[in-house]
Protein backbone atom coordinates (compact mmCIF):
# COMPACT_ATOMS: atom_id res chain seq x y z
CA UNK A 1 0.00 0.00 0.00
CA UNK A 2 1.18 3.40 -0.89
CA UNK A 3 1.23 6.25 1.56
CA UNK A 4 2.35 9.12 -0.85
CA UNK A 5 5.33 9.56 1.32
CA UNK A 6 8.72 10.48 -0.81
CA UNK A 7 10.62 7.09 0.13
CA UNK A 8 7.19 5.23 -0.85
CA UNK A 9 7.37 6.95 -3.94
CA UNK A 10 11.52 6.50 -3.96
CA UNK A 11 10.77 2.39 -3.52
CA UNK A 12 8.41 1.95 -6.43
CA UNK A 13 10.50 3.58 -8.50
CA UNK A 14 13.48 0.99 -8.23
CA UNK A 15 15.59 2.86 -5.56
CA UNK A 16 16.65 -0.90 -4.66
CA UNK A 17 18.49 -0.95 -7.62
CA UNK A 18 21.12 1.21 -9.36
CA UNK A 19 19.21 2.37 -12.44
CA UNK A 20 15.66 3.76 -12.38
CA UNK A 21 13.34 0.99 -13.80
CA UNK A 22 10.31 2.84 -16.30
CA UNK A 23 7.23 4.04 -14.12
CA UNK A 24 4.17 6.00 -14.66
CA UNK A 25 6.41 8.63 -15.41
CA UNK A 26 8.34 6.91 -17.89
CA UNK A 27 5.06 5.94 -19.83
CA UNK A 28 4.05 9.01 -19.82
CA UNK A 29 7.02 10.90 -21.46
CA UNK A 30 6.90 7.55 -24.54
CA UNK A 31 3.31 8.13 -24.78
CA UNK A 32 3.74 12.67 -25.04
CA UNK A 33 6.72 11.43 -28.03
CA UNK A 34 4.74 8.82 -29.84
CA UNK A 35 1.90 12.45 -29.94
CA UNK A 36 4.55 14.73 -30.99
CA UNK A 37 8.07 13.59 -31.10
CA UNK A 38 9.92 14.11 -34.73
CA UNK A 39 13.11 13.99 -36.85
CA UNK A 40 15.89 13.42 -34.23
CA UNK A 41 15.10 13.13 -30.79
CA UNK A 42 17.50 13.12 -28.16
CA UNK A 43 16.53 11.80 -25.02
CA UNK A 44 17.81 13.45 -21.48
CA UNK A 45 18.59 10.84 -18.80
CA UNK A 46 17.38 7.91 -20.39
CA UNK A 47 18.01 5.57 -17.34
CA UNK A 48 16.76 1.81 -18.47
CA UNK A 49 16.77 3.31 -22.22
CA UNK A 50 12.81 2.39 -21.81
CA UNK A 51 11.65 5.50 -23.22
CA UNK A 52 14.22 5.61 -26.00
CA UNK A 53 13.62 2.22 -27.08
CA UNK A 54 9.74 3.22 -27.82
CA UNK A 55 10.63 6.71 -29.31
CA UNK A 56 12.78 4.89 -31.76
CA UNK A 57 9.64 2.97 -32.88
CA UNK A 58 8.13 5.60 -33.25
CA UNK A 59 6.28 6.86 -36.72
CA UNK A 60 8.12 10.27 -37.42
CA UNK A 61 10.98 9.49 -35.00
CA UNK A 62 14.04 9.65 -37.57
CA UNK A 63 16.69 8.53 -34.97
CA UNK A 64 16.72 8.53 -31.02
CA UNK A 65 19.86 9.20 -28.96
CA UNK A 66 20.03 8.05 -25.68
CA UNK A 67 22.32 9.95 -22.91
CA UNK A 68 22.52 9.84 -19.00
CA UNK A 69 25.44 10.67 -16.77
CA UNK A 70 25.01 7.68 -14.67
CA UNK A 71 27.79 4.65 -16.35
CA UNK A 72 25.24 2.02 -15.14
CA UNK A 73 22.20 3.74 -16.53
CA UNK A 74 24.36 3.76 -19.90
CA UNK A 75 25.54 0.16 -19.70
CA UNK A 76 21.35 -0.57 -19.25
CA UNK A 77 20.46 1.66 -22.28
CA UNK A 78 22.89 -0.20 -24.35
CA UNK A 79 22.50 -3.87 -23.45
CA UNK A 80 18.50 -2.57 -24.93
CA UNK A 81 19.12 -1.17 -28.15
CA UNK A 82 18.51 -3.55 -31.06
CA UNK A 83 17.70 -6.41 -28.25
CA UNK A 84 15.28 -9.13 -29.17
CA UNK A 85 15.07 -7.38 -32.56
CA UNK A 86 14.02 -4.14 -31.37
CA UNK A 87 14.98 -0.35 -32.73
CA UNK A 88 18.30 0.51 -32.63
CA UNK A 89 19.53 3.74 -31.30
CA UNK A 90 22.80 5.80 -29.83
CA UNK A 91 23.87 5.58 -26.10
CA UNK A 92 26.16 8.57 -25.06
CA UNK A 93 26.99 9.18 -21.33
CA UNK A 94 26.82 13.05 -20.70
CA UNK A 95 25.62 15.79 -18.29
CA UNK A 96 22.45 17.32 -19.54
CA UNK A 97 22.87 18.40 -23.10
CA UNK A 98 26.82 19.28 -22.71
CA UNK A 99 28.25 16.63 -25.20
CA UNK A 100 26.10 17.90 -28.15
CA UNK A 101 26.64 19.93 -30.85
CA UNK A 102 24.61 23.50 -31.32
CA UNK A 103 20.91 22.89 -33.27
CA UNK A 104 21.25 18.93 -33.04
CA UNK A 105 17.80 17.81 -32.46
CA UNK A 106 14.45 18.33 -33.49
CA UNK A 107 12.88 17.00 -30.05
CA UNK A 108 14.58 17.13 -26.50
CA UNK A 109 12.82 14.86 -24.03
CA UNK A 110 13.46 14.63 -20.55
CA UNK A 111 12.06 12.90 -17.46
CA UNK A 112 13.91 14.47 -14.94
CA UNK A 113 14.97 13.70 -11.45
CA UNK A 114 12.39 15.70 -9.28
CA UNK A 115 11.65 14.69 -5.94
CA UNK A 116 11.98 17.37 -3.71
CA UNK A 117 14.66 16.03 -1.04
CA UNK A 118 15.81 17.66 2.10
CA UNK A 119 19.54 18.31 2.00
CA UNK A 120 19.82 16.58 5.45
CA UNK A 121 18.65 13.28 4.00
CA UNK A 122 20.50 13.31 0.34
CA UNK A 123 21.85 9.35 0.34
CA UNK A 124 24.19 10.23 -2.16
CA UNK A 125 24.46 7.11 -4.71
CA UNK A 126 23.51 6.57 -8.07
CA UNK A 127 19.79 5.91 -7.32
CA UNK A 128 19.84 9.30 -5.47
CA UNK A 129 21.06 11.11 -8.71
CA UNK A 130 18.28 9.32 -10.70
CA UNK A 131 15.02 10.85 -8.32
CA UNK A 132 16.09 13.66 -6.45
CA UNK A 133 15.77 17.19 -7.81
CA UNK A 134 16.78 18.67 -4.66
CA UNK A 135 15.58 21.12 -2.17
CA UNK A 136 13.08 22.91 -4.53
CA UNK A 137 12.80 19.62 -7.21
CA UNK A 138 13.89 21.85 -9.42
CA UNK A 139 17.61 21.46 -9.44
CA UNK A 140 18.07 19.78 -12.56
CA UNK A 141 14.87 21.25 -14.44
CA UNK A 142 16.56 24.78 -14.11
CA UNK A 143 19.91 24.14 -15.76
CA UNK A 144 18.18 21.88 -18.59
CA UNK A 145 15.86 24.91 -19.47
CA UNK A 146 18.77 27.04 -19.22
CA UNK A 147 21.26 24.81 -21.84
CA UNK A 148 18.72 22.52 -23.91
CA UNK A 149 18.14 25.61 -26.48
CA UNK A 150 21.66 25.90 -27.84
CA UNK A 151 21.10 22.00 -29.04
CA UNK A 152 17.19 22.61 -30.82
CA UNK A 153 17.01 22.80 -33.87
CA UNK A 154 15.09 26.12 -35.02
CA UNK A 155 11.76 24.26 -35.35
CA UNK A 156 12.38 21.54 -32.51
CA UNK A 157 10.38 21.16 -29.58
CA UNK A 158 11.06 19.92 -25.66
CA UNK A 159 9.07 17.32 -23.49
CA UNK A 160 9.54 17.56 -20.05
CA UNK A 161 7.75 15.66 -17.52
CA UNK A 162 6.42 18.02 -14.83
CA UNK A 163 5.34 16.49 -11.95
CA UNK A 164 2.89 18.56 -8.84
CA UNK A 165 5.67 17.36 -6.63
CA UNK A 166 8.49 19.61 -8.29
CA UNK A 167 5.86 22.54 -8.54
CA UNK A 168 3.83 22.75 -12.22
CA UNK A 169 3.14 26.50 -12.35
CA UNK A 170 6.90 26.98 -10.61
CA UNK A 171 8.31 25.35 -13.93
CA UNK A 172 6.38 26.89 -16.40
CA UNK A 173 7.41 30.36 -15.04
CA UNK A 174 10.81 29.36 -15.25
CA UNK A 175 10.21 28.33 -18.84
CA UNK A 176 8.29 31.62 -19.84
CA UNK A 177 11.29 33.27 -18.33
CA UNK A 178 14.17 31.81 -20.01
CA UNK A 179 12.28 32.85 -23.46
CA UNK A 180 9.86 29.27 -24.04
CA UNK A 181 6.69 29.27 -25.50
CA UNK A 182 4.45 26.81 -23.57
CA UNK A 183 1.97 24.98 -25.73
CA UNK A 184 -1.71 25.13 -24.29
CA UNK A 185 -2.11 22.34 -21.74
CA UNK A 186 -0.17 19.19 -21.25
CA UNK A 187 0.26 16.59 -24.12
CA UNK A 188 -0.36 14.31 -21.50
CA UNK A 189 -1.70 13.96 -17.97
CA UNK A 190 -2.12 11.86 -15.34
CA UNK A 191 -3.61 12.36 -11.90
CA UNK A 192 -2.25 9.64 -9.13
CA UNK A 193 -3.09 10.26 -5.08
CA UNK A 194 0.48 11.66 -4.10
CA UNK A 195 1.00 13.61 -7.71
CA UNK A 196 -0.15 14.56 -11.09
CA UNK A 197 2.44 14.18 -13.66
CA UNK A 198 2.35 16.30 -16.99
CA UNK A 199 4.43 16.18 -20.02
CA UNK A 200 4.23 19.81 -21.51
CA UNK A 201 5.54 20.76 -24.86
CA UNK A 202 7.93 23.75 -24.78
CA UNK A 203 9.65 25.67 -27.87
CA UNK A 204 12.11 28.71 -27.71
CA UNK A 205 9.73 32.12 -28.77
CA UNK A 206 12.30 32.85 -31.57
CA UNK A 207 11.40 29.25 -33.21
CA UNK A 208 9.63 30.09 -36.32
C1 LIG B 1 13.63 9.92 -13.27
S1 LIG B 1 14.95 9.05 -14.07
C2 LIG B 1 14.23 8.81 -15.68
C3 LIG B 1 14.74 7.57 -16.40
C4 LIG B 1 14.05 7.26 -17.74
N1 LIG B 1 14.14 8.36 -18.66
C5 LIG B 1 12.59 6.91 -17.53
O1 LIG B 1 11.74 7.78 -17.78
O2 LIG B 1 12.31 5.78 -17.11
C6 LIG B 1 16.10 10.38 -14.32
C7 LIG B 1 17.40 9.98 -15.06
O3 LIG B 1 18.20 11.18 -15.21
C8 LIG B 1 19.56 10.82 -15.03
N2 LIG B 1 20.31 12.03 -14.68
C9 LIG B 1 20.42 12.64 -13.47
N3 LIG B 1 21.20 13.72 -13.55
C10 LIG B 1 21.59 13.81 -14.85
C11 LIG B 1 22.42 14.73 -15.56
N4 LIG B 1 23.00 15.78 -14.96
N5 LIG B 1 22.61 14.52 -16.89
C12 LIG B 1 22.05 13.44 -17.51
N6 LIG B 1 21.27 12.54 -16.88
C13 LIG B 1 21.04 12.73 -15.57
C14 LIG B 1 19.54 9.76 -13.95
O4 LIG B 1 20.72 8.98 -13.95
C15 LIG B 1 18.29 8.98 -14.32
O5 LIG B 1 18.59 7.89 -15.17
Amino acid sequence: MTDGSRDDLAARRGMSRKVYEPAEDSGLLASAIEKRGHGRLLEVGTGSGWVAERAAATDGVTEVVASDRSPHACRAAQDRTGADGGPAFAVVRADLVAAFTHDAFDTVAFNPPYLPTDPENEWDDWMERALSGGESGRELIEPFLESVPRVLRPDGIVLLLVSSLAGYDAVLDYATDRGFDIDDGAVVEESYPFETLSVVALRPSNAP
